[in-house]
């Protein structure tokens, strides 16, 4: 799956948000996109993700609309629902019918997930913690049978126990075969317990894109390496 030779501005006349960006997505490991903060992260994923047009260039040997599951930043879901509303809301969503008497939701998970997603099945979504909920949604994504993941910062605001767990799930997905995911984070130091292939997109353009160790080889810490990057 790539995008190729792709522009995108908001408005006639406004700045690039993005000049001719090519991205080859890897097929089994985690795509990464990072940048700063307004650099067009959640707008690649909108075009990625079919919901916003590009002004040139194309998205080749893409997938459908039905086959990509999308994390977008602050959806603003009835605080009423319970965990067990949310998780059958998504799983509903999915193409072959869903049982929810299944336990799929629960497969794979160790005894502290079992445990967080037990807590959280009855528990109203406005009681939740940001975290909690953040990893509630992510998990029951990765739940979904889809061909492409986009994960718009699922790490954000959870606890380095649980983003851990959230990196692994992600990490066993795009292992799958035929499954893409792609992710943004400005977490940088998470990404050295993941296998990943980064990008780095900076003034529209994508200025870097390598592994992890790539990335770490000129500067240890990997925001100072990103700041080199971004600074240039
Ligand atoms: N609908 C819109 N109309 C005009 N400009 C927009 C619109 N949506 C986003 N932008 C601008 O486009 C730029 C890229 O925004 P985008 O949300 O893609 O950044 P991002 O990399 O995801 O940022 P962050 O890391 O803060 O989430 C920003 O300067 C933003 O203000």
């Amino acid at each position: 799956m790539e995008i190729v030779n792709m522009d995108f501005r908001y408005q006639e006349g406004g700045r690039k948000i993005l000049d001719n960006v090519n991205v080859r997505l890897k097929p089994d490991q985690l795509n990464v996109v990072l940048g700063l903060n307004g650099s067009g992260k959640t707008t690649l994923f909108n075009i990625m993700a079919g919901s916003l047009k590009p002004n040139a260039g194309e998205l080749s040997e893409w997938v459908k609309k039905s086959e990509i599951a999308y994390q977008v930043q602050g959806v603003p879901f009835l605080n009423a629902l319970k965990g067990k509303d949310l998780v059958r809301l998504f799983l509903k969503t999915a193409s072959r019918p869903f049982d929810v008497q299944n336990p799929v939701f629960f497969d794979g998970m160790n005894e502290r997930e079992q445990s967080l997603a037990k807590h959280l099945w009855h528990l109203k979504l406005g009681d939740m913690s940001l975290g909690e909920r953040r990893w509630l949604m992510v998990t029951a994504m990765c739940a979904l049978d889809r061909k492409l993941y986009i994960f718009d910062e699922p790490t954000s605001g959870v606890d380095p126990d649980s983003r851990l767990n959230v990196l692994n799930r992600l990490e066993s997905v795009a292992s799958s075969s035929g499954q893409y995911v792609v992710m943004s984070t400005h977490t940088l130091q998470e990404l050295g317990h993941v296998e990943c292939h980064i990008f780095l997109v900076h003034d529209g353009r994508i200025v870097f894109e390598g592994s992890y160790t790539d990335l770490t080889s000129v500067h240890q810490n990997p925001d100072e390496a990103f700041r080199e990057l971004v600074r240039s």
